[in-house]
């Protein structure tokens, strides 16, 4: 898939603005704040409806503007497609192929992308809160079952530790919810073991190339139920055990202490934990390796590479590691990235690629 082009007018500090894309890779080179991360932001926005980094749209129209739109066309194996996006205080409106569609759901899923922020990098530095929120956004997008066995775990959940607060315990009641916790956790984990299994197939391959296979890394699962069945049924059976074996402790601490509600994933590189040992440079591979096997997941899913959006990725990364991963991504991947300075970008690729040098919201190509 590629974005062959973009027509802002009022996003952010951007007055009117149009570019045409390189098929491969689009670098923009400038100075703190001049409107770079708007313009990723601008594509994502395209794609998705909504922001990468704020919840209020209104931000996006450019200071004392009513209206913000972002209009786009993109190529997919089968067609040419142009797709229109715009907000204002009324709400926002969405066209595809001209027309407009009654429900951003309609909207949504004719551009994808794929963006990596420097935040991402709490994938690995961050807390486990963190990776369980990474692990449900993906595996709720590759899996509806998924999204709703753990809607369910959820709201049981919140039930359970309600019970256990209270002072007079009924264990009647704890055993239903037992029951249809196991049930819910037995898919969830199932899932997630899975989804690992296949990101680190994709990642481990990534980060061995960005690191010119001098590193090499593995992606596992640390489940809070230690479990031996590999069918859902009998996980289903060996969960409820486990939760009635803790169900005294619960009592007493008056919280649910057991289940996928306090998972975790662990990265290694070359055998040693990434989290404690790891430089900033590995640490930023690894979140970034990460990160691309969705490329991957999408590419298996849909039969084609979403557009990858990398914002600020360079600096932190050594040239040997920035022009493998430029190299290796921007022959597949139609890859767009930030940096403030040209020399980030290694000389060997200059000729196969298109630099945009942003200004205060004006770009020179
Ligand atoms: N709604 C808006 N209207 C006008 N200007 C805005 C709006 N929102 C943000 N800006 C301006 O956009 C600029 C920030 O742009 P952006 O976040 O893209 O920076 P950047 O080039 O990625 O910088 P850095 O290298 O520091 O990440 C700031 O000057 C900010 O004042």
């Amino acid at each position: 898939m590629i974005l062959k082009n973009i027509h802002l007018g009022n996003f952010r500090n951007y007055e009117s603005l149009d570019l045409e894309f390189h098929p491969k890779l689009n670098v923009f080179i400038g100075r703190n704040a001049q409107g770079k991360t708007n313009l990723l932001e601008s594509i994502y926005f395209l794609a998705l409806a909504k922001s990468h980094r704020t919840a209020k749209d209104k931000e996006l129209i450019r200071f004392k503007q009513e209206e913000a739109f972002v209009n786009g066309s993109i190529r997919t194996a089968y067609s040419d497609l142009p797709l229109s996006i715009s907000v204002s205080s009324k709400g926002k409106r969405a066209k595809v192929n001209h027309m407009e569609v009654a429900r951003l759901s309609q909207y949504i899923g004719h551009l994808n992308v794929v963006l990596f922020a420097p935040e991402d990098l709490n994938i690995v530095k961050g807390s486990p809160q963190v990776r369980r929120k990474f692990i449900n956004m993906e595996c709720g997008q590759i899996s509806k079952v998924y999204l709703n066995m753990l809607s369910g775990y959820q709201k049981v959940l919140v039930q359970k530790n309600n019970y256990l607060k209270q002072r007079n315990v009924d264990q009647v009641m704890i055993d239903v919810l037992n029951a249809q916790l196991a049930e819910y956790a037995s898919l969830i984990i199932l899932k997630r073991q899975q989804f690992i299994r296949t990101i680190e197939k994709y990642a481990s391959r990534i980060h061995g190339d960005i690191s010119n296979g001098n590193e090499s890394l593995a992606v596992r699962y640390r489940p809070n139920i230690k479990f031996e069945s590999e069918d859902e049924k009998s996980l289903e059976l060996e969960i409820k055990s486990l939760l009635d074996d803790t169900l005294e402790k619960e009592i007493e601490r008056g919280q649910a202490l057991t289940g996928p509600h306090r998972d975790d994933i662990s990265f290694y590189i070359n055998d040693f934990d990434v989290q404690t040992y790891g430089s900033q440079g590995q640490q930023r591979t690894t979140a970034l390796s990460v990160k691309l096997a969705e490329l991957e997941l999408i590419h298996e899913e849909i039969g084609e590479y979403p557009v990858l959006l990398l914002d600020d990725v360079l600096s932190e990364l050594d040239e040997t590691r920035q022009s493998h991963l430029l190299t290796s991504i921007r022959n597949r991947v139609q890859t767009f990235v930030t940096t403030t300075s040209i020399s980030d970008i290694n000389h060997t690729i200059m000729d196969e690629m298109q630099s945009f040098s942003i200004d205060d919201g004006k770009v020179k190509v």
